[in-house]
């Protein structure tokens, strides 16, 4: 595998190909149509299987593949795969729970000696099924999915890309129509196709592009023994005692770089991976595509002019990448939105389709999870005839913990790009990504089951109050904007995180 085009090894032979030991529920008769093959879609087509309700998956590419480098998987995203013991165990496999961690500024001075990235997102443990988050090759952690979506014998239709999304309130239905014309139905259509989901003009009337954060990110996964033929890079990004994983933090004014050197244990495969978070200087470029590729000429120069002093491990790092490696992606945003479903509630949103993240919140896969898990368990609750209150429930149960984790993002970002590296010394922490506890110790199929009967009593005319308590404890969820942040930053304040948010 070499990141961005990764098509899935559907035959891989895995110890976990036999005795598949999921209980699931028995059946509710609830039909539930999901769009989108990725982490939240297929998520939620094996969370609906395993609570009884009958699955189809559509997705616009032609096969079963994923593209992408690397993303964290917190621990609330994690725990639900116990109860697929096949694969869990293909999680065990694949996780990079055991890399460490280093900061640098951005010029290559070291910040503090390298620690357990475990540490490094401290409060948990340094052990794979206790740790607040690991790290995952995207490709990989899709394969993982598809191979139990395969042991469920759930369908996935290929080809199949959305352009409409319906709902019919009188039948109990939603709908959606392929750029072919054929229409679908079921009790329940989750959109789950991402960022440009077609799903925002049923919820919204109109599609929300985003709006330019002020930050794009360079990002690229390429040979690892490439990446090693220069040896000031070796030196300097190789993997820590000539084993173990080793991520980097370099940071510096306005910008930030991601780096992780890493070898597959099983297939001995090396990889490389990186990403940089710039400001763009002048208007920034909005195309949102995983395809859209920059060369490493033009990364430097940007680089340089963002932040000039880049240490020369780094550039060197850059000039070892592969033509047609380097992805260019805008981080372009949308602001927080409680509400992500159609007015008859047989249309709701999931994952990326219903809420941006930025890299730095380290929670969007998570996020995605958290919704799918969620959304099964409401449904199970709520039964056939409920389907419309099981969603407004789940929104319920979901909306503010999804704007505190947005609202992370924010606060991570300024961490990692606006510290005074003057006063850092060698103490890491000051600047390390904030990873809190409220985040990831959450149980969110528990939170569902033991929260719904109550939610869904405050939805009813003159029902009982309900308060989340999957957010920071002490913290009055309000409405924010990128507006907001902004006006903040250009006043040169921080944004407010009142109540317990370590
Ligand atoms: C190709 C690709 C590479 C990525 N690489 C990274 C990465 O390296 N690091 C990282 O942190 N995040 C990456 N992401 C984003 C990350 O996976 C998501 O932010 C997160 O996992 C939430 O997942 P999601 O299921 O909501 O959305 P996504 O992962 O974006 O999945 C959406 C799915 O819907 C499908 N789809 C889109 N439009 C339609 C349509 N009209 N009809 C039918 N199907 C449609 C897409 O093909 C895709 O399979 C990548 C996403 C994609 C699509």
């Amino acid at each position: 595998m070499s990141g961005f085009t990764h098509t899935i090894d559907t035959e891989r032979p895995s110890a976990t190909d036999t005795d598949d030991q999921v209980q699931c529920a028995p059946p509710t008769g609830i039909t539930v149509l999901i769009i989108g093959a990725g982490v939240g879609g297929l998520m939620a087509a094996l969370e609906c299987h395993r609570k009884g309700h009958t699955v189809r998956v559509f997705e616009r590419s032609t096969s079963a593949s994923a593209g992408g480098d690397m993303f964290t998987i917190g621990l609330s995203g994690r725990r639900v795969i116990k109860r697929y013991p096949a694969m869990q165990k293909e999680l065990d496999e694949i996780s990079i729970h055991d890399s460490w961690m280093q900061h640098r500024k951005w010029t290559s001075e070291p910040i503090g000696e390298p620690r357990p990235f475990g540490q490094v997102v401290g409060g948990g443990g340094l052990t794979l099924h206790n740790q607040p988050m690991v790290t995952q090759l995207r490709p990989l952690f899709h394969a993982m999915l598809y191979h139990q979506i395969e042991r469920f014998g759930i369908e996935v239709s290929y080809g199949k890309r959305i352009v409409k999304y319906y709902e019919d309130a009188e039948r109990g239905v939603g709908g959606v129509i392929t750029d072919e014309g054929e229409h679908a139905e079921a009790d329940l259509v989750l959109a789950a196709d991402g960022l440009n989901s077609h799903s925002q003009e049923l919820v919204f009337g109109s599609l929300n592009k985003g709006v330019p954060s002020g930050r794009s990110i360079f990002r690229a996964a390429w040979d690892l023994e490439l990446a090693m033929a220069d040896p000031l890079v070796k030196e300097t990004f190789g993997l820590k005692d000539g084993k173990d994983p080793l991520m980097q933090a370099w940071m510096g004014p306005d910008t930030h770089a991601m780096t992780l050197s890493y070898v597959d244990k099983n297939s001995k495969n090396g990889q490389m991976l990186w990403g940089v978070t710039f400001k763009e200087p002048g208007e920034q470029d909005t195309t949102e595509s995983w395809r859209n590729t920059v060369s490493g000429d033009d990364v430097l120069k940007m680089m340089e002019k963002s932040a000039p002093g880049w240490g020369e491990p780094m550039k060197r790092l850059v000039k070892t990448m592969p033509a047609g490696s380097i992805i260019f992606w805008p981080l372009l945003w949308r602001d927080p939105n409680p509400r992500t479903h159609s007015n008859g509630g047989r249309v709701l949103q999931i994952g990326d389709a219903a809420h941006s993240f930025l890299p730095t919140s380290g929670n969007g896969a998570t996020q995605a999870i958290e919704d799918a898990i969620t959304i099964a368990a409401c449904l199970q609750h709520a039964g056939k005839d409920n389907v419309a209150t099981a969603v407004e429930t789940h929104s319920l149960l979901r909306s503010e913990r999804v704007s505190c984790g947005q609202l992370l993002g924010f606060v991570n970002a300024e961490r990692l790009q606006k510290a005074d590296l003057s006063k850092v010394g060698n103490d890491a922490k000051k600047v390390a990504a904030k990873v809190p506890k409220w985040l990831w110790q959450l149980d969110p199929e528990q939170y569902a089951d033991e929260n719904y009967a109550a939610a869904a009593a405050s939805l009813q005319e003159g029902g009982p109050a309900f308060v989340n308590t999957n957010i920071p404890v002490g913290y009055t969820p309000k409405p924010w904007t990128l507006a907001d942040i902004e006006k903040l930053e250009s006043e040169g304040k921080q944004v407010e995180m009142s109540g317990d948010w370590s």
